[in-house]
Formats: structure tokens, sequence, C-alpha cells
């Protein structure tokens, strides 16, 4: 017992660090990765943030205290109100149009993984969803910290890229990172090995999830 969120990438090491340095990351980083594939990325994104918002109201139903529904809300908030009206800009500057976007058809990894956070939050409790939802939420300011310290990664105009990697390394992304990591480290604190494990699963499996979503990016597929 005395678990911590970094037990949780420790029990999927290798998925963990699969999707952090993902090929795709690497082309952000380095400023290389191909056009086509970032745009298809940034498209599905929009649907996946849609689905992710609908996630944070699922915490709010699922929650029993004040302070948890209190926590859901502001995740929900900051999904609407930021993180979505940044992508529809961020679009916009990559030739995709609202319109676009409200016709987009749904790529096979966008509806799996999903789904998948969904489905875990409706089976099981608030933690369960948190545990599905941290690749995600905690993977993303890594993945940012991460590039900042590869001797590869272009920064500045020099870079395409350079929009997406500063924001998830800004100051307030990375303070929400931080929330979540406390909150999970509170929570993992008294559970069990075996909730451990079962737990451990449910983040190998959207681990694993996220991978599938940058290759969905770099294949261009649907
Ligand atoms: C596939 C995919 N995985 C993770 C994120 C990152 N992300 C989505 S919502 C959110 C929190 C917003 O308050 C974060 C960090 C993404 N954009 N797309």
């Amino acid at each position: 017992m005395g678990y911590r969120f970094d037990d949780l990438t420790t029990a999927c090491r290798d998925d963990w660090r699969a999707y952090i340095e993902h090929d795709f990351v690497r082309g952000l980083g380095a400023g290389t990765l191909d056009r086509g594939a970032f745009r298809h990325y940034l498209q599905q994104d929009y649907l996946f943030l849609i689905h992710f918002a609908r996630a944070f109201a699922l915490a709010a139903y699922k929650s029993r205290s004040l302070a948890d529904l209190r926590h859901a809300h502001e995740g929900l908030k900051a999904i609407l109100d930021v993180e979505l009206d940044l992508h529809v800009g961020y679009c916009r500057d990559w030739g995709i149009s609202e319109d676009d976007l409200a016709r987009l058809p749904e790529a096979r990894a966008t509806l799996a993984y999903t789904r998948y956070v969904l489905d875990t939050g409706n089976r099981g409790d608030l933690l369960d969803l948190h545990v599905a939802l941290a690749p995600c939420l905690v993977g993303y300011g890594e993945i940012a910290n991460w590039l900042s310290a590869q001797s590869f990664t272009q920064r500045g105009e020099a870079n395409p890229f350079e929009a997406w990697i500063a924001m998830y390394e800004s100051d307030d992304f990375q303070g929400a990172m931080r929330a979540e990591l406390d909150w999970l480290d509170a929570r993992l604190a008294d559970v069990t090995p075996a909730r451990f494990n079962e737990l451990a699963t449910i983040f190998r499996d959207a681990t694993r999830l996220e991978i599938d979503f940058w290759q969905m990016g770099l294949d261009q597929r649907l």
C-alpha cells in the first residue's frame, strides 16, 4: 500500500515511454512532422476533446463530495472555454474551418480511446475514471517537458509546431497537471495491491490507446 502516480507509469514503463517518445512527438519537436499528419491529428483531436468534455461531465456525476464536484466542473470549463476555443483557432491557422470540423468522420482510434474512457468511468468509480484520463492529462505535460530537454527539438519560429509545444509547457497547463497528480497521489495512497493492479490495467490500456492515436495521425488513417 502507499502507492503514488509514478507507480502507474512504472507498472507499464515500456508503453509509457513508447507514448511519450513516439515518432509523432519526435517530429513535433524536430519540426519535421508531415503537415498532413498534423492536420489529420488536429481534426481528430477536436472530436477527442468533445468526448473528453463529456468524460468530465461524467466525473461530476460520479462525485461524492463538493470538492470533487468542483474539480470536475473546473475540468469541464477548462476544456470548453480554453482548450476547445484554442483548438478551433489553431485549426483555422492550419486551414481547417469550423464547418470542416462539424462534418468530420471519426477515426477508429478516436472512437476506441474516447469510448474506452467513458465506459471505464461508467462501469467504475471516480478513481477509475481519473486513472483512465491520466495518460491524457499528465502525458501531454510530460511530453512537452521531455521535448524541451531533447537536443533535436527546435524552438521558436523555426518550428511550425512551436505553439503546440508552448501550450503544454505553459505554467497554466503545468499547474493543472500538478493538481491532477496531487489528486491522484492522495487517492492512490490508500488503495490495496489488488485495487492498484486493476487501476494499473486501466492506465496501461489508456496509454496504449494514446500510442494508437499518435500512430493514427502519422498514418493519416480513419
Ligand atoms: C489524444 C489527446 N490526448 C491528450 C490530449 C491533451 N489534453 C486534452 S484535454 C486536456 C486537458 C484540458 O483541460 C489535455 C491535456 C489531447 N489534446 N489529445
